[in-house]
């Protein structure tokens, strides 16, 4: 059976189960619950709350069998290069690999490399910490990470997962955007001669990157003088060529390799700013709760098999249900930025059109990822998620135990994460609308009129991930599940998940319109918007 035929054998099956609700289906069966979760360590996922049987569940898990999801895993880890169009291996499971083993890439162990690497991030971090390595006026206090994408994304979102263990005297700072108002208000405060820099680069090319590295420079030159720069840079790349000729000490860069995807590349030198922030330590259990991940990923049962059960589902939504967006909402304000960098993961991944072979694919492939943290999205965007016409699966997450001793926050988080996912499933019907405003003393025909919108449809999907508390190990498992997540769905969508053609057209015409921009050359050879923008732009310029 090929993909197409794959793809409408589930649409018959969400016929059957749409002739149901998942009410009906937990009120059938007081199982359903235990033969719809599954568990890694402390980690249970429940996603009894999809609508979603036995049948239809074991269909996804054949279609994952059909596409070879096992072979083509095995493939990944021994680093054969399925990231066909850049002709490179994906083995960013390299980077947390654990023991003495070897990994194998091209030929070649890519372990030791890996480990060495770590090693001066341990030496470097250490000393940061402990004021050996220090600024030309003492240690430091600010460490600003300059980089975008993967190579700010990642930091970005554990460093604020790992807020209890990072020290208030060191503080992480990130300049990502080309606007110049994010460096600036960055810079705002912050001591020169205090602050270490690091310019975070896969390629060291990227314009943004090099931008706001090159306005850093000067403002720490210019505070400082030039002799200054080299004790306040540090760089991360696969390009050690442009990192030595942007001025960097060469015990100041650190290196990856080009068969670590950017949005893959936290778990490199690209998380030295969360090694800094954190301690190495932590960074290291951060990594040792990824290789667990993936050891799950690698020798579980598909049917128990966290990241493919995620997978399909999102498969069985996207394609067989056309359900075009997904939420994850974590009830961990400190994964605030978890969906922002799930967005790249999964987006940048698998916001494909063609197949591997380059042909049109003929189903739907990435849906929009996109969330914030409950309970704060309760009230602004899940009046929609509950009544609005548009069905959008949900991720909750949340710990058990907080870090903080502070009751009675947690417990009421708990008790909202818990009333959301039953409410999307269970709804309100009309009967029990008007069975609710019976109690309040309104008169017939106002009851009549509110309440059809009082009504919940209910059989509102949701995966609920439960786990101890979002320590170093868990938030290393929980980001390496999202990223096996992305691989099973991209090998269903037969898509390559690693490159990202996408984002180079955009990139070409800003190149293009810069000197249009700056007023240097005519702009006569582009459409007639962009030509009318332009021509609106320099005239509220000329006005001042
Ligand atoms: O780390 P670099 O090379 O600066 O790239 C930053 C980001 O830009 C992208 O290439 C997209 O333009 C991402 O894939 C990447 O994470």
């Amino acid at each position: 059976m090929g993909r197409k035929a794959a793809f409408a054998q589930l649409e018959s099956h969400k016929d059957r189960v749409a002739k149901t609700t998942m009410r009906a289906m937990f009120a059938s069966d007081p199982q359903r619950f235990s033969r719809f979760s599954a568990a890694h360590g402390d980690m249970l996922l429940d996603y009894s709350k999809n609508r979603i049987d036995a049948e239809a569940l074991a269909a996804l898990f054949a279609f994952a069998r059909q596409v070879e999801l096992e072979p083509r895993r095995d493939a990944m880890f021994r680093g054969e290069h399925l990231n066909e169009t850049e002709d490179r291996a994906v083995l960013h499971t390299a980077l947390r690999h654990q023991g003495d083993g070897a990994v194998m890439a091209d030929g070649a162990d890519v372990m030791p490399g890996v480990r060495e690497v770590l090693g001066r991030m341990r030496s470097f971090v250490t000393a940061v910490r402990d004021g050996t390595i220090a600024g030309t006026g003492g240690a430091f206090a600010d460490i600003v990470n300059i980089g975008i994408g993967g190579s700010d994304l990642g930091p970005v979102m554990a460093t604020l997962a790992l807020a209890p263990y990072t020290r208030p005297d060191l503080r992480c700072h990130y300049v990502s955007n080309v606007d110049g108002a994010h460096l600036a208000d960055t810079l705002k405060g912050l001591d020169p001669a205090r602050t270490l820099f690091i310019v975070a680069s896969k390629t060291f090319t990227t314009d943004e990157t090099m931008t706001n590295a090159n306005s850093a420079r000067a403002w720490l030159a210019g505070a400082l003088g030039d002799a200054a720069v080299g004790d306040h840079f540090a760089a991360v790349s696969t390009n050690l060529a442009a990192c030595d000729a942007f001025g960097i000490k060469a015990d100041r860069i650190f290196g990856f390799w080009d068969w670590v995807g950017g949005r893959y590349s936290v778990w490199s030198a690209i998380g030295l700013p969360v090694a800094l922030a954190v301690g190495f330590d932590v960074f290291e259990a951060f990594l040792r709760g990824a290789a667990g991940m993936d050891r799950h990923f690698r020798e579980t049962p598909l049917e128990q098999n966290l990241p493919v059960i995620l997978g399909l589902l999102g498969v069985w939504y996207r394609n067989a249900w056309g359900f075009a967006t997904h939420a994850v909402l974590p009830y961990d304000q400190r994964l605030s930025r978890l969906p922002a960098y799930l967005q790249q993961l999964d987006m940048e991944s698998n916001g494909k059109g063609v197949t591997l072979a380059g042909k049109p694919v003929g189903w739907a492939t990435g849906p929009v990822i996109w969330g914030e943290p409950g309970t704060n999205g309760q009230h602004a965007f899940y009046q929609l998620i509950h009544q609005g016409t548009e069905v959008i699966p949900c991720d909750f997450l949340v710990a058990a135990i907080p870090h903080e001793s502070l009751p009675p926050h947690h417990d009421k988080l708990l008790a909202n994460v818990l009333a959301q996912s039953e409410a999307l499933m269970l709804g309100k019907t009309e009967d029990e609308a008007i069975a609710e405003l019976k109690g309040t003393g309104l008169d017939k025909g106002r009851i009549k009129a509110l309440a059809p919108h009082k009504v919940f449809p209910g059989n509102r999907p949701s995966n609920t991930l439960m786990y101890r508390q979002l320590d170093p190990e868990t938030l290393g498992a929980l980001v390496a599940l999202y990223e096996h997540k992305v691989f099973v769905q991209g090998t269903i969508w037969n898509v390559n998940s690693y490159d990202q053609w996408g984002v180079e057209l955009g990139k070409q015409l800003a190149k293009a319109l810069l000197p249009k921009v700056m007023g240097e050359a005519s702009a006569g050879d582009h459409d007639s918007s962009t030509q009318g923008l332009l021509r609106h732009l320099h005239g509220l310029r000329a006005r001042g």
